[in-house]
């Protein structure tokens, strides 16, 4: 279990969210907080609402209740303006790397940099190149296509182009799924080691219960559309919530020693 010292400072503030497609209602009254400085690891089973609260939460899903701020910034009552600059402040990393197939690394890590500034072209390569060095890609990395990537590899290149824009929160969609333990892991000394150098705040979705060990300070477990519980990892092993009890006692969490 990692410590951070906290500034207590909270600068994701959810309150009775609300989110739904036709006349479902995947998530119905979700409170959430994100401290400053923290890695919050958002768990809950298949289904649950993760990636769409994540969505909803940067704007790329329309919210039916609720009200999110950011920055202290009410997201509802913010200008196009604010709110484009409030999207400087974060980077996001979806599951799958979503990097664009067609565009090689380098391109890629340069986008946000495209669309969001004015930087001359020898500018922005020179970011880009600095950001790949940041997350442990060799340079000839710059010049591969997606598809020359190993999983890690992918994975990596997501996360430069993630932190082009130096966001002070990342959002993280399952970043270690589909790696070997190996590099599940390497990706996590990656993320602490980023956190303690750029003071990145990170919200990561994951189903991996070695990486919640490993570099957490904080769970967030959704379920039945609401926050189930909120704490540290020792507070989720004393929880008697079925889905929470059943996620942290069992085997694989033993196995990660729980
Ligand atoms: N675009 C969409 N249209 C309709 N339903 C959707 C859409 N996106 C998500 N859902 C539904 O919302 C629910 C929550 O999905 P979400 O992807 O957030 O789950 P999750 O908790 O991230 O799950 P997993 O761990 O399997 O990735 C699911 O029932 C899903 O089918």
């Amino acid at each position: 279990m990692v410590t951070v010292a906290q500034t207590g400072e909270t600068i994701i503030k959810v309150r009775d969210l609300a989110v739904g497609f036709d006349d479902r209602l995947v998530i119905d009254g979700l409170d959430l907080d994100l401290f400053r400085g923290e890695i919050l690891g958002v768990v809950g089973g298949s289904g649950s609402g993760k990636s769409v609260s994540l969505r909803a939460i940067v704007g790329l899903l329309p919210k039916r209740r609720g009200s999110i701020e950011i920055f202290g910034v009410d997201v509802d009552e913010a200008k196009e303006i604010e709110r484009r600059a409030l999207e400087r402040r974060w980077g996001i990393l979806f599951q799958q790397g979503a990097l664009f197939s067609s565009m090689t690394v380098q391109q890629n890590v340069e986008m946000p940099l495209r669309e969001h500034t004015d930087l001359s072209p020898a500018l922005r390569e020179e970011i880009a190149r600095y950001k790949i060095a940041l997350v442990g890609l060799k340079p000839e990395a710059a010049s591969r296509f997606p598809s020359e990537l190993s999983g890690g590899m992918i994975k990596r290149a997501a996360l430069a182009r993630a932190l082009a824009l130096d966001p002070e929160i990342v959002f993280l969609d399952e970043p270690t799924s589909g790696l070997d333990p190996i590099s599940a892991g390497d990706f996590d000394e990656l993320l602490l080691t980023l956190r303690e150098a750029l003071g990145l705040t990170v919200y990561m979705v994951t189903h991996d219960i070695d990486s919640l060990v490993r570099i957490t300070d904080r769970i967030a477990a959704l379920g039945e559309g609401k926050m189930l519980a909120t704490g540290p990892i020792a507070d989720m092993r004393k929880s008697e919530q079925p889905w929470i009890k059943t996620y942290f006692r069992g085997p694989r969490a033993r196995a990660a020693g729980v």
